[in-house]
């Protein structure tokens, strides 16, 4: 039997193993920075029940051997640890994070931020293949648009080589500028029904003068400019600027944001919800015009009653108005059952890494705990309650492999949050 079929087989029987991770954060962080090297190839290409990640919009380094990232159905994707030192870097700043024992206040704030994390998995078959078990963020959507922004002046670490800082560098000279690149994204059509992808080269060719209108690709459906899901980003950006803004003890390089939002219109005034025909994908170099289209003012998917002439600033206030203070002073939509859950309310569920309850090897548990909280039902990708719509725009912090300890805020990054957001106004009020 192959390998990979021994995995396959393993998965099918329920033969996880989840690991529990080492928590050593400041030791990893701190560490010598050896380079990149090469780990044994895996030889997994599908994991039974598993799918290579339809919607990963950037990092295809893994090659032809590699497994890279993967979708379970349990709603979590399994991400490949990369090779030494990222991948170790990636899980400890995974498994300080969500530390059972973690009570730094900062952290714990960070999680919202985050993907949940479920922990490692590997293969008995390969135990030293590593996986992290996160949360699918793209999960309760039923034609999830994504966009992964890479932020920061610099893309890569103090401790990177200087073939690699040249290597950076000439890939998108004006990151220092800008602050931010476009690494990938896919947006639905609801006019012709299908996904345009926008590759990294896409993001390289934006100038500063052509960034707002290449932004707000992401935002365009074919038949209207989402301000919907423009303004619901900017907030949940801002939640994040807040968080960094508070904090000196993480510096991140090369690290992502996830963007996310329903590219389902919404229900029409009889209810019915446009789902479309089976999804097709067009690569769309040429998919970058979008002639004769009106800016429409809809909710994602609540129906919202207005007049029509209600300006773009009442519909930002009035959507600002479904939003309340979360636990940690975090702006949240009211309805937002989404965001990270909060460990002191709930210390049973969510208490950090190793994390899958021994009674569920086969992580069978993580989907009704992720269901739970997010209020979808069995199917997973069914549909949400209307009250639940407002809310169904995800942003989250992604990629940790240069995450570093540090003793002031992170200027980099905050420098490029807040160029990113300046040019989401900008398209939001355009
Ligand atoms: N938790 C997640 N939920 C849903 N999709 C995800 C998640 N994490 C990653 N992805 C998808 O996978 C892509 C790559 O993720 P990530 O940046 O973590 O991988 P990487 O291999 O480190 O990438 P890079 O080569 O850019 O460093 C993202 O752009 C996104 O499309
Ligand atoms: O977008 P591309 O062209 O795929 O470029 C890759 C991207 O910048 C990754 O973020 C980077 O990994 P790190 O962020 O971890 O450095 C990788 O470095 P690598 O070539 O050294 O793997 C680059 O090749």
């Amino acid at each position: 039997m192959s390998t990979q079929h021994q995995i396959m087989d393993s998965l099918a029987l329920g033969r996880l193993e989840i690991n529990r991770p080492m928590v050593n954060l400041g030791t990893c962080l701190s560490g010598s920075v050896k380079e990149k090297n090469a780990q044994g190839g895996s030889q997994a290409a599908h994991l039974n029940g598993c799918v290579p990640l339809s919607h990963q919009v950037a990092g295809h380094k893994y090659g032809v051997d590699k497994v890279g990232i993967l979708q379970h159905p349990d709603g979590t994707v399994l991400k490949q640890l990369q090779p030494p030192p990222r991948g170790p870097r990636e899980m400890r700043f995974y498994s300080k994070v969500y530390a059972e024992d973690c009570g730094d206040p900062c952290l714990l704030d960070l999680q919202h931020h985050l993907p949940k994390y479920f922990g490692t998995w590997s293969s008995p078959e390969y135990p030293n293949e590593l996986y992290l078990k996160l949360e699918d963020v793209t999960r309760r959507f039923q034609k999830p648009c994504i966009m992964d922004v890479k932020i920061g002046q610099k893309s890569y670490d103090p401790y990177a080589s200087h073939e690699k800082r040249d290597q950076q560098i000439k890939k998108y000279p004006l990151m220092e500028e800008v602050g931010f690149l476009l690494l990938g994204m896919r947006v639905y059509k609801v006019n012709s029904d299908e996904y345009h992808s926008y590759d990294q080269h896409y993001g390289r060719g934006l100038l500063k003068d052509t960034i707002k209108d290449g932004l707000s690709k992401f935002f365009s459906n074919g038949r209207s400019l989402r301000k919907d899901a423009v303004a619901a980003s900017i907030l949940k950006v801002q939640n994040i600027l807040r968080w960094f803004e508070g904090q000196s003890q993480l510096t991140f390089y090369a690290s992502s944001l996830l963007f996310v939002y329903e590219g389902l219109p919404p229900p029409s005034p009889e209810g019915h919800v446009f789902r479309g025909p089976p999804e097709k994908t067009t690569s769309a170099a040429d998919a970058c015009c979008e002639p004769n289209e009106e800016v429409l003012e809809y909710n994602n998917n609540i129906r919202v009653a207005v007049p029509l002439d209600y300006s773009l600033s009442t519909m930002y206030t009035m959507y600002k108005k479904g939003c309340t203070r979360g636990h940690h002073g975090e702006v949240t939509a009211a309805s937002d059952t989404t965001t990270g859950p909060n460990p002191q309310e709930d210390n049973s569920t969510w208490k950090c890494p190793g994390l899958v309850p021994a009674e569920q090897p086969n992580g069978n548990g993580i989907k009704a705990q992720l269901e739970e909280e997010s209020g979808v039902g069995e199917g997973g990708r069914g549909e949400p309650h209307p009250e639940q719509r407002v809310s169904e725009v995800e942003v989250r912090m992604i990629d940790f492999a240069h995450v570093f300890p540090s003793e002031s805020q992170d200027q980099g990054y905050i420098y490029g949050l807040k160029h990113l957001l300046e040019v989401l106004q900008q398209i939001l009020h355009q």
